[in-house]
């Protein structure tokens, strides 16, 4: 069983228009509505690829209703805490004409502190948790610090978390030392504090959380694939060149890609594989539809791996990192 967890899910809205213009109605083409949110979005995947899952979080009024019953009537597995307020809807609006995507993500509601225990609760009373990955932007009223706290739970209960937030709540996840993170370029720029314009600069920034206990960090780069940086081993994932028709969700395509092959007993390089062809997967879906098995198999032969070396530490050398 893979769990995921997600205190701020959302029900995503989809709508293609052909241009926005002011002041006159536009017309909508097409729109969809998809249960979203990080943990969410990795067990979607993870069903199509087989895998049990069991999707936590909190979910609230009409919407959140409209989302639960997207998940069980697609056969995938979630234990809700409900609460008073309404699950958001995030907004995803392509517009044709210039192939353009906006994204509105909503705040949200506040979550009680009864539920937040019940969460806590049930992360505490996992029996075998195995493989965890936890993410999403916080209820307005939650500290970062939750994050830490639910990471630490769920890693002395013995289970392996992956960790994907931005911002404060990443910063204060990060020192409940999760095994893995995925931060995307600009989330990993964010963390360090400074622009990442090269690969060296985006190597030397994915070292850093290593420092505070993370085991694995996944930067990935759009196109251009994810790079993996542990202690011992770095390694660039590059998918082929596809037609791409949204990009909603691949990050989270590519998280439950790589939980689902360690839970399939891969090593980390066969789970860099599953992670850069489930997120790029994704991509070739429209509106938030997310990658299918199929698509996922078919682009894992196409997927490269090129090795890093390790940067020489010792004092006085030049980062002998290269380019790929
Ligand atoms: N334009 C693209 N072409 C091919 N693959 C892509 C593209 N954009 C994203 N992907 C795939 O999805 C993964 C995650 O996408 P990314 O945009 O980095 O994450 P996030 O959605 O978190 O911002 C990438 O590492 C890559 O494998
Ligand atoms: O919790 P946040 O940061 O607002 O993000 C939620 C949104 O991100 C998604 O999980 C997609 O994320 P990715 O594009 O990073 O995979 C949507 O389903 C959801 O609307």
């Amino acid at each position: 069983m893979i769990y995921t967890v997600t205190l701020n899910p959302a029900l995503d809205r989809t709508i293609e228009v052909d241009q926005i213009r002011c002041d006159v109605a536009n017309r909508i083409i097409e729109e969809h509505w998809y249960p979203g949110g990080k943990g969410v979005d990795v067990s979607r995947v993870l069903t199509t690829l087989g895998a049990d899952t069991l999707a936590f979080g909190f979910i609230g009024g009409f919407r959140g209703d409209q989302l639960e019953a997207g998940l069980i009537t697609a056969g995938i597995g979630c234990d809700f805490i409900r609460i008073a307020g309404e699950t958001r809807s995030n907004l995803v609006i392509h517009e044709q004409l210039i192939d353009t995507q906006v994204l509105l993500n909503s705040r949200g509601p506040e979550v009680e502190p009864s539920a937040m225990m019940a969460l806590l609760r049930k992360i505490r009373n996992l029996q075998n948790p195995g493989l965890l990955t936890i993410g999403g932007s916080l209820p307005p009223n939650l500290n970062p610090s939750i994050y830490r706290t639910i990471i630490e739970i769920a890693q002395e209960r013995g289970g392996t978390v992956l960790f994907d937030a931005d911002g404060a709540a990443l910063k204060a996840g990060i020192e409940g030392k999760p095994y893995a993170i995925k931060p995307n370029l600009h989330e990993l720029s964010e963390l360090v504090d400074r622009p990442l314009n090269s690969l060296e600069e985006i190597l030397s920034a994915a070292q850093e959380p290593l420092e505070a206990g993370v085991k694995v960090v996944l930067a990935s780069l759009g196109p251009d694939g994810i790079l993996l940086v542990s202690k011992d081993l770095i390694l660039h994932g590059i998918p082929p060149k596809v037609k791409v028709k949204n990009t909603i969700g691949a990050g989270d395509s590519a998280v439950a890609g790589f939980v689902y092959a360690l839970a399939e007993g891969k090593d980390v390089q066969e789970a860099l594989i599953y992670a850069v062809a489930a997120g790029t997967a994704t991509t070739m879906r429209s509106g938030t539809a997310l990658g299918k098995r199929e698509d996922i198999m078919a682009l894992i032969p196409q997927v490269q791996v090129k090795n890093i070396p390790l940067p020489d530490r010792s004092p006085g050398q030049n980062n002998p990192a290269k380019r790929t």
